[in-house]
């Protein structure tokens, strides 16, 4: 049997350089953050060998346009020989990691081996000079992109560390820009610890602040308010009025929740800023704090979570949601200890972020009873907390959809019953559970037909009386499938009263949709609606005989233009409802107007005439 022939994979660098340009990372500009990483990687390993050992980075940027060239410098531990062959010349080979322990835990930034690669996609070479703080002389390592290496030893010996050189590529010139570097090198390295300086031209600074004292302690924060708020300002450019410190119980994941100075969409996407060892690793991450939490921006630092390889997200495992939970912990605490040392606070807080105190009360019963006295809730006693609410009732009745709320709102405001719009996201569902958070107050759903029960039926007489134009006002909205009901109720002011049983609603839904819809939904929605006429979904306007319009309406010497005031009467609930009006409905409304204005222009031209000598 012939043995088979064996041979080594090859790899293709160019074609390495263009999936990690195109695929991995998100931007070229990626590299400053490979570089400054193995920069700091560097000095945590000279730390190993010499514990008080000071490391700092520099870069300096020289030149411009296509002849720009950056160059980054460390005082870290260096390569030697041995460790250039194996560490750089070998993609995905790195120093800071045993064999199998990508996913292990170190206190290396970086563990891929494949981030120095994103040099190439803004430079054809890779100069690196360097010398080892372990001895052995000093050398110089070029890399190009087609996979081919040099490797010279120095005849003066440079003093321990890394200097890497990079110049220019055709059309990345904006990487090389003194003002987009110290934007970058800020955004990567605003929490490195060592001070990182940056050189163009005649002008050095540091580019990153000292780190603070509550960086490694998030508690104490609240002891620098206006730092910790500058940082939030200079970090996620936006000001902020006040924040939440954060941390684990581990205490090796932390940060501030800055609270967001204007109301959020529940929808919003949540952007938090998270470093990984002290590196950005993303400035959109969603899922680091709970989804209720909508109403903060978070800076949050942690050694714990697994960056991917692109290093622009991380795992979702067992460790980050229990970071999550612990992290979500931090601001409701902070929440509760507010409501009892500091409500102003919090009552600001609640009435800026409503939505996301509800969604938390929601999912979580204790801190419910602790705020929910400053919970805004829609009634039919206007927008008020609830606290306000309850002082003078103990039964709150509400509504499960807005369409109910709609329905019940003017009657139950007449007779002064509280009604709670529970047709908002987490209304509803917050007042059922009330009571479970507060025995002595007891909620209760309610439905128009309720509602409707304080209607008072007409007499006998009255329902003989109007029999016929009962009949008349029947057949004149049938072609809106809307019967009508002859009752008195309160306030007088209302002529008319529209509801809606839960099939008609649909129709009308369904009837808004398709006019608007294109045709193909327009079919099925049509077919949809055939069913529900059919199941006879009809709708009841309920006209009140203690208001005087529909008083006079009634009288027999109106009947020449009863049939329009019916109609209009009822555009005019509809309108009062906050129904949107289909066509047929529109129409009746712009001729009843149109009629309206005829009929005072003929009035006034009559009396013009009368008054003719
Ligand atoms: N400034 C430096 N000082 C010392 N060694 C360095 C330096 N830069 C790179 N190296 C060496 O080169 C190796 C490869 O670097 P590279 O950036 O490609 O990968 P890494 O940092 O190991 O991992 P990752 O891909 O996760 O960033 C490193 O493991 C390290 O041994």
């Amino acid at each position: 049997m012939n043995q088979p022939d064996n041979y080594r994979f090859q790899v293709d660098l160019s074609g390495m350089i263009n999936i990690l340009s195109n695929h991995l990372y998100s931007s070229p500009k990626v590299f400053l953050r490979e570089l400054l990483q193995n920069a700091v990687d560097a000095v945590t390993a000279r730390k190993v060998l010499e514990p008080d050992f000071k490391g700092r980075v520099h870069i300096e940027l020289a030149g411009t346009g296509s002849g720009a060239t950056l160059m980054i410098e460390d005082n870290g531990i260096g390569l030697t020989k041995e460790e250039v062959h194996q560490f750089l010349a070998m993609i995905g080979q790195s120093s800071k990691r045993g064999k199998d322990l990508i996913m292990g835990e170190t206190s290396f930034i970086g563990r891929f081996g494949i981030g120095l690669l994103s040099c190439f996609m803004i430079s054809d070479e890779i100069v690196m000079l360097t010398q080892s703080a372990q001895g052995g002389p000093s050398l110089e390592w070029k890399g190009k992109p087609d996979g081919t290496y040099s490797i010279r030893e120095l005849a003066t010996e440079l003093s321990p560390g890394t200097k890497v050189y990079l110049r220019c590529k055709p059309d990345c010139e904006i990487y090389y820009e003194p003002q987009n570097v110290e934007k970058w090198i800020y955004d990567y390295g605003a929490l490195l610890p060592h001070p990182i300086t940056l050189r163009t031209g005649q002008f050095e600074k540091v580019v990153n602040p000292a780190s603070p004292e509550w960086i490694a302690q998030p508690e104490l924060a609240r002891g620098y308010r206006n730092e910790v708020l500058q940082f939030g300002e200079r970090l996620l450019g936006e000001r902020f009025r006040d924040f939440i410190p954060l941390q684990t119980s581990s205490g090796r994941t932390g940060g501030i929740a800055y609270v967001l100075p204007q109301a959020v969409n529940l929808h919003a996407k949540k952007k938090h800023r998270v470093y990984l060892k002290q590196m950005l690793v993303s400035d959109k991450a969603e899922n680091i704090l709970p989804d209720w939490a909508f109403f903060v921006k978070g800076v949050i630092w942690s050694d714990e979570l697994q960056p991917t390889a692109s290093r622009e997200h991380f795992y979702e495992n067992d460790r980050l949601e229990e970071v999550r939970a612990e992290l979500g912990e931090s601001i409701r605490g902070e929440l509760i200890r507010m409501a009892e040392y500091d409500p102003d606070r919090l009552r600001h807080m609640i009435r800026l972020h409503a939505l996301s105190m509800k969604a938390l009360a929601v999912a979580d019963e204790n801190f419910y009873r602790m705020i929910h006295r400053w919970l805004p809730f829609e009634s039919t006693y206007g927008r008020r907390e609830l606290g306000e609410l309850l002082e003078d009732n103990q039964n709150i009745y509400f509504t499960l959809t807005l369409d109910e709320y709609r329905q019940i709102t003017h009657v139950a405001s007449a007779q002064s019953l509280l009604v709670v719009n529970g047709g908002y996201i987490y209304d509803a569902e917050l007042m059922e559970s009330l009571p479970a958070i507060n025995p002595e107050i007891r909620t209760e759903r309610l439905l128009p037909e309720d509602v409707s029960l304080a209607f008072t039926d007409i007499t006998a007489e009255e329902r003989m009386k109007y029999f016929e134009l009962t009949r008349l006002a029947d057949a004149a909205l049938r072609r809106f499938r809307c019967r009508i009901q002859l009752k008195r109720f309160k306030p007088a002011e209302l002529p008319a009263l529209f509801t809606l049983s839960k099939e008609s609603s649909e129709l009308r839904s369904l009837e808004v949709a398709e006019e608007v819809s294109p045709d193909a939904l327009s079919s099925v929605l049509n077919s949809l609606g055939s069913i529900l006429k059919l199941e006879g979904a009809y709708s009841t306007l309920y006209m009140n005989l203690d208001n005087p319009v529909v008083t006079r309406t009634f009288m027999p010497a109106n009947s020449r233009i009863f049939v329009n005031t019916v109609e209009m009467l009822y555009v005019h609930a509809l309108m009062l409802g906050q129904y949107p009006l289909n066509k047929q409905e529109m129409d009746v409304m712009n001729q009843g107007v149109l009629r309206l204005i005829q009929a005072g222009l003929a009035a006034d031209t009559h009396r013009g005439d009368e008054d003719q000598p």
